[in-house]
Order: C-alpha cells, then structure tokens, then sequence
C-alpha cells in the first residue's frame, strides 16, 4: 500500500474513532473515594465518619457513588465495617450507591444489607490478579460470571472493572488485547458497563489511545468507563483521550484519595474536583456543585489528616470561604 493511502486511511479512521466531546454533553461521574479512596488509608476511619462523607458527597449532585467493597477484611481491614457503612448512610433516590464484591460471599453479605448495584472486578494482567484476588484471570471470570448470576436473580445491576490496563506493578506492560478480552467477557457476563482502570497510572495519552482503539472493534463507548489513577500525573489528559473516544463516564476520587493495597506505590485517583473543574470549563455537564465537593472533600482529609491532593481543592478553598 503507497504511504499516501496508508496515511489516508489512517486519517479516516481517526475520524471514526474521535468523536469530538460537544458543549452541553453530560458526563457522569462516578465518585470512588469512600471505596477506592479509603480502602488504602493506614488508620482505621470510624465508621461514623465515612457514613458522614458519603452523605455529604450525595448532596453534591454525583449521580454515583461508590460506597464500600464487600471484600475479606483480612486482605482489606478498611473496609471490614462495610454493612454499618452501606446501612448507615442516607440514601436519595437519584443516586446509584455501587459497592465492590470478589466472590458469592461478599455477594451473599452485599445482598443481605439490601445493595442494588454492585461492581465485579478483575484485571488485564495475571500478576495482579494472583495478588489482588488470589486467582488467575481465568479464574477470577469464573467466579464473576457465579456472582453476575447470582446478582440478577437480585435484579441487581452489575458494573464491571478491568485493572492494569496500561501497566501492571508486576507484570510490567500490558498488551491491548489482554485489555480487550477481559473488557469483552464482561460485557458478555453481563455487566452493563465497564471501568478501565490504569490502576499505577502510567498510562499516556498514546497508551490509552492504544487501548481504546483496540476495546472499539469490540464494545461501543457507551458501554465504557475510564478509571485513572494520577501516579505519573496524566490522569487528565488521559480522561481527555477517552472523551475524544466518546467515553462518557469518569471515574474519580474527591481529594485525590486513594491507591490500592496491592499496587504498592501507586497514588489516588484523579481528584474530583480536578475532573469537575476541567470537565466545566470545556463546557460539559456533571450535575456536581464544585464548593459542595471541595467541602466533602476537606471533610474526610481532616479526618485523615491529609492535604486533599486536589489542586483545584486547594485553589479554591478559600475564595470559596470554606474556611
Ligand atoms: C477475593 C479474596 C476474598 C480471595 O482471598 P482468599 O484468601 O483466596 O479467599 P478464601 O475464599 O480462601 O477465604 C479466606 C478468608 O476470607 C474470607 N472471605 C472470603 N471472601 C470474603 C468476602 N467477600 N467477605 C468477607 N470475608 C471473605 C473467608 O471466609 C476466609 O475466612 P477464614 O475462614 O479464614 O476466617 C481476597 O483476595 C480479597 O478480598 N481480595 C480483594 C482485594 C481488594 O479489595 N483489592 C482492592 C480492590 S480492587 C482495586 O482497587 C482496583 C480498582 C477496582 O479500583 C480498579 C483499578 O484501579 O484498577
């Protein structure tokens, strides 16, 4: 093929792909600081504490927020008071409140408490799979595909995560295609949705390029969300990579909380605040009330006693006289 069809091609190809992101376009955010973001934090946080931050987070206008993870409180001690956290917390009506489940277990536990979504998750690369779950990714369906029929005699909705869909802490680079097969047999277990989730944050703006061009032969947009942690600081851009894909819905924390247990070294999420300002100022729709963040958000940092590792957070605490 000459260079200049190839690079026809190419350009077309792009234009398929690219779908610019429009003003007015609504994206949803789906905050998981009380889960993602604590399940990380060294000190136990009361329990009455994170009942208060999810509170306070579902007066922000967040559509959802991911509450706690039904997973053993041997690997997890965090979230080892995840029925008094759910049960706890007042619930509105317009808000999905989603919570993590491994196995028939943390299912059986989830159901009890009366959740109506839960999140299955798993990952793209075997050695983080072996370490957060204990099993292969083979393995790791398996036991999903148990839950997700389990969970619709429930009626429960199910969303789904793939870690390490970039870099794994050890296995090193992860291939596309591994991405794209774990994203499709979820989908075909029957999550209506799922998470890519660079879980060290090491993605760039090519790499995610490269990632979603390749999950695209398979699942349409509409059926994905993005998950970036800000390890390397291109969780931003990277977000904004996905929207020119046509990904809709973002995955944060407030605060820029958390990291998980078994990716040593990786930092928290994207700050909600981060996302929110940037996702306003192209002109795009969140529902979320920026000051009502900012304040859930120093809430549960003086409860854990950090600076919220959100720049927006920090620029606008005080013209906002949440002093
Ligand atoms: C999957 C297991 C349970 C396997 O762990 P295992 O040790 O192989 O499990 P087991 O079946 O042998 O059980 C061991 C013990 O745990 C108990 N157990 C077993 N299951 C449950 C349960 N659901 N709830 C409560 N207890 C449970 C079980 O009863 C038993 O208790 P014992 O008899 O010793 O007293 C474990 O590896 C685990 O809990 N892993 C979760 C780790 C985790 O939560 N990681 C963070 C979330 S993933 C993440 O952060 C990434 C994400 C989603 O944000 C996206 C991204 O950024 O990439």
């Amino acid at each position: 093929m000459s260079s200049k069809l190839r690079r026809l091609l190419s350009v077309n190809v792009n234009q398929i792909l690219k779908r610019k992101y429009h003003k007015n376009e609504f994206v949803r955010v789906v905050e998981v600081g009380p889960r993602d973001g604590l399940q990380n934090e060294p000190t136990n946080v009361p329990t009455e504490v994170k009942i208060e931050f999810i509170n306070k987070l579902s007066e922000t206008g967040l559509e959802t927020v991911e509450v706690t993870s039904f997973v053993s409180s041997k690997w997890v001690p965090q979230m080892g008071d995840n029925s008094e956290v759910y049960t706890g917390i007042k619930k509105k009506g317009n808000i999905n409140y989603p919570v993590l489940v491994p196995n028939a277990q943390g299912l059986e536990a989830a159901v009890k408490c009366g959740v109506k979504e839960i999140a299955v998750f798993t990952s793209a690369s075997e050695g983080f799979s072996k370490k957060n779950t204990n099993c292969s990714i083979q393995e790791s369906l398996r036991r999903i595909e148990a839950v997700v029929r389990e969970a619709k005699k429930h009626n429960l909705r199910v969303r789904g995560y793939v870690s390490c869909i970039v870099g794994c802490p050890y296995d090193g680079a992860v291939h596309p295609s591994s991405v794209t097969k774990v994203t499709e047999a979820l989908l075909n277990l029957g999550c209506y949705e799922v998470s890519l989730g660079d879980t060290i944050g090491v993605g760039t703006k090519q790499a995610i390029q490269n990632v979603l061009k390749d999950i695209l032969d398979v699942a349409t947009a509409d059926k994905l969300a993005i998950h970036c942690h800000d390890t390397y600081g291109q969780a931003l851009p990277n977000i904004c990579t996905a929207l020119e894909y046509g990904v809709r819905v973002v995955d944060s924390s407030v605060a820029g909380l958390g990291g998980c247990p078994y990716a040593k070294g990786a930092t928290g999420n994207v700050a909600t605040e981060d996302l929110v300002y940037m996702l306003h100022g192209m002109g795009m729709e969140t529902g979320v009330d920026l000051r009502m963040l900012i304040e859930a958000g120093r809430y549960i940092c003086g409860h854990i006693k950090k600076q919220p590792a959100s720049k927006v957070n920090n620029a606008l605490y005080s013209k906002y006289g949440l002093e």
